[in-house]
């Protein structure tokens, strides 16, 4: 039934937070965030870019990038989502595209996290496909195995790596919650 249901998922989202491990501490993220804004501010001081974070995952990302930048940019977001709440991944699936016209931009793409990759190379293509002059992808953390969509692929910027465990925090969600939590944590298997 639905209630005992909603009953089963509100302790398992405790249990999880309860036993989880703390990767980065708050601190850690945003000193991290802090080195990735003095590159992208040399890069793009002189290019008026738009960086377009891809909703829901990059939403606390951007937020503190963004205001460490003290460049003229524009700021734009897509949602595009391939897990749905779910932790592990199908298709991506376009939700809302960016308002901007990429025709001709210099594009930075900002992400909570590089997975397997799939859902920054189907935006790459994406945005090249409408004109952007240039693609780039910024994340706040890289999980490290070889599972990637392209052997070897990064992102052009990254503030972090991380073992090959399923993470939330700092954007990143567990079943759709703890996007909130302070910090980069890995789940602990029950
Ligand atoms: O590298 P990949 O394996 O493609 O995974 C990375 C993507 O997965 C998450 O998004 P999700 O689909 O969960 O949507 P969300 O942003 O709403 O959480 C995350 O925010 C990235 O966009
Ligand atoms: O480890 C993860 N955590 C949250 N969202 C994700 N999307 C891809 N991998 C992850």
């Amino acid at each position: 039934m639905a209630t005992e249901m909603a009953t089963e998922l509100k302790q398992e989202l405790m249990r999880v937070r309860r036993e989880a491990r703390e990767l980065y501490s708050r601190d850690q993220v945003e000193e991290a965030v802090a080195k990735v804004a003095i590159k992208l501010a040399e890069d793009y001081s002189e290019r008026f870019p738009v960086f377009v974070t891809i909703m829901n995952g990059g939403l606390v990302f951007a937020g503190q990038l963004l205001t460490r930048l003290d460049i003229p940019l524009e700021v734009d977001y897509l949602h595009a989502s391939r897990y749905l709440g779910e932790t592990s991944g199908g298709d991506v699936q376009w939700i809302v595209t960016p308002t901007a016209n990429l025709e001709g931009r210099d594009v930075v793409i900002l992400d909570d996290i590089l997975d397997v990759g799939s859902t920054l190379l189907s935006i790459i293509e994406a945005c090249k496909a409408q004109g952007a002059a240039s693609v780039k992808t910024c994340v706040l953390v890289d999980k490290v195995h070889d599972r990637k969509a392209q052997p070897g692929l990064k992102a052009d910027y990254t503030a972090l790596e991380a073992e090959d465990l399923y993470l939330f925090g700092m954007g990143m969600d567990y079943k759709g919650y703890w996007r909130n939590a302070p910090g980069i944590f890995a789940v602990e298997e029950a």
